[in-house]
């Protein structure tokens, strides 16, 4: 079902209850990365042009339900005002008749940022009476918040029965894009799943393989493949309850026709630390007391060769822990044949969108998303709640 956009509404003189994804890294009271902030900002400027009163929300971290002061939203506000070059007022409540004080007095076009709504237990558990004060405050409610599309709370699901509620431009962007990956592919198809535990990749994995043409894996959650495969693999991570299921995809890729890559080669190490010894050795021989931290030459070697052989990649979780000198290369490496290849290029969120831009690459993938769990989500072909909810055309 189509869903309504921001431009099937008109703005002028409206009050836009907007959801943003403003949940980003902070240290010492400064924004470190204001990735997600930029990404807000066409549709806020939208807005604004079409004479909308702005009422920006957010959550920040996860503060359960209470005040925190080191998770309120007045530096990302600073920080958005400071990329607009306008005004955008902080305040420190979401609800209530200070809030409701605020608003009233906005001209056409003007900004404010209410405070962390997850301050507020009803958030999360998308109780009817936020989501409805939420909507008190507002005439249209606009969702842009793609990063928390997959949470069904007040802010992003709840308040959506009781406005008009529409997408925005980000929102819109990352649906097009990530829905016509897996909708229309130019093949060949190549998905890249890495990071940590398998156990956060059953659905999309599973998902995948019913669409593309090559799926490279990576990362520690290789290593369950791996043992599936029948070789040792020392100290490396294992999850022991999932080698059958890593055993039923290998299966799965056979039937399927889809060509499933396992590393070749690893860098091992004793201690998962950047300052012991590493040897790379092929992957039946990692020695007992040996922990696999990286993809090896060969393995790179090849997956960079799909990669450049491939007209679509979608590329989510590390191939190794590249946050250790040690052990950057394979996932620096495919980075790097990301940048290469003339594919359409797209970055699933958390910490493959943290390499791209730890590797100086970010700016020739074609699309980052700007939602970790919610790309996954995506993924795995589950619908979002914050997309369901929204008014349908
Ligand atoms: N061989 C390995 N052994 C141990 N840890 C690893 C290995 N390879 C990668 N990792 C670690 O996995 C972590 C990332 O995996 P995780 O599943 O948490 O995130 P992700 O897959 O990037 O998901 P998201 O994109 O949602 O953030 C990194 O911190 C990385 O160091
Ligand atoms: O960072 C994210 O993935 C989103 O902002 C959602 O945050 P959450 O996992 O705390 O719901």
């Amino acid at each position: 079902m189509k869903k309504m956009t921001m431009k099937d509404v008109d703005l002028k003189g409206k009050r836009v209850f907007c959801r943003v994804d403003f949940n980003v890294p902070m240290s010492e009271g400064k924004v470190t990365d204001d990735t997600r902030i930029r990404a807000a900002i066409p549709t806020i400027e939208y807005l604004v042009d079409n004479g909308a009163k702005v009422i920006l929300a957010s959550h920040l971290g996860r503060p359960k339900g209470t005040v925190n002061e080191d998770m309120r939203l007045a530096a990302a506000g600073a920080k958005l005002s400071e990329l607009l070059h306008k005004e955008v007022k902080s305040l420190d409540e979401s609800i209530g008749q200070k809030v409701e004080q605020e608003i009233a007095s906005m001209n056409d076009g003007d900004i404010v940022l209410l405070e962390n709504v997850r301050f507020h237990p009803g958030e999360e558990k998308n109780d009817e009476q936020l989501a409805k004060a939420f909507a008190a405050l507002a005439d249209v409610f606009v969702n842009d918040a793609f990063g928390a599309a997959h949470r069904a709370h007040a802010s992003t699901a709840g308040i959506a029965k009781h406005l008009t509620a529409v997408s925005g431009l980000l929102l819109e962007k990352e649906l097009d894009v990530l829905g016509k990956a897996l909708s229309e592919p130019e093949r060949p198809f190549t998905a890249i799943i890495g990071g940590a535990k398998v156990k956060d990749k059953i659905g999309v994995i599973d998902h995948l393989l019913d669409k593309v043409d090559n799926l490279l894996i990576g990362g520690g959650l290789s290593y369950t493949f791996t043992k599936a495969q029948g070789h040792e693999i020392g100290t490396s991570l294992l999850e022991e309850d999932k080698i059958e299921l890593a055993q039923s995809f290998i299966k799965k890729a056979e039937e399927k026709g889809v060509k499933l890559y396992l590393p070749l080669d690893v860098v091992v190490a004793q201690k998962f630390s950047n300052d012991g010894e590493t040897k790379v050795v092929n992957i039946d021989e990692i020695p007992a007391d040996w922990m696999g931290l990286d993809i090896g030459p060969k393995t790179v070697e090849l997956y960079s060769d799909v990669i450049l052989n491939s007209k679509l990649i979608i590329w989510n979780g590390p191939m190794g822990v590249f946050e250790m000198s040690s052990f950057e290369n394979g996932t620096k490496s495919v980075a790097q044949a990301m940048a290469k290849t003339e594919a359409y290029t797209v970055i699933g969120g958390g910490d493959s969108a943290a390499a791209v831009e730890q590797f100086n690459v970010a700016d020739q993938m074609d699309h980052i998303s700007t939602g970790g769990g919610a790309s996954l989500e995506f993924m795995e072909g589950k619908e979002l709640p914050g997309v369901t909810a929204l008014t349908d055309k």
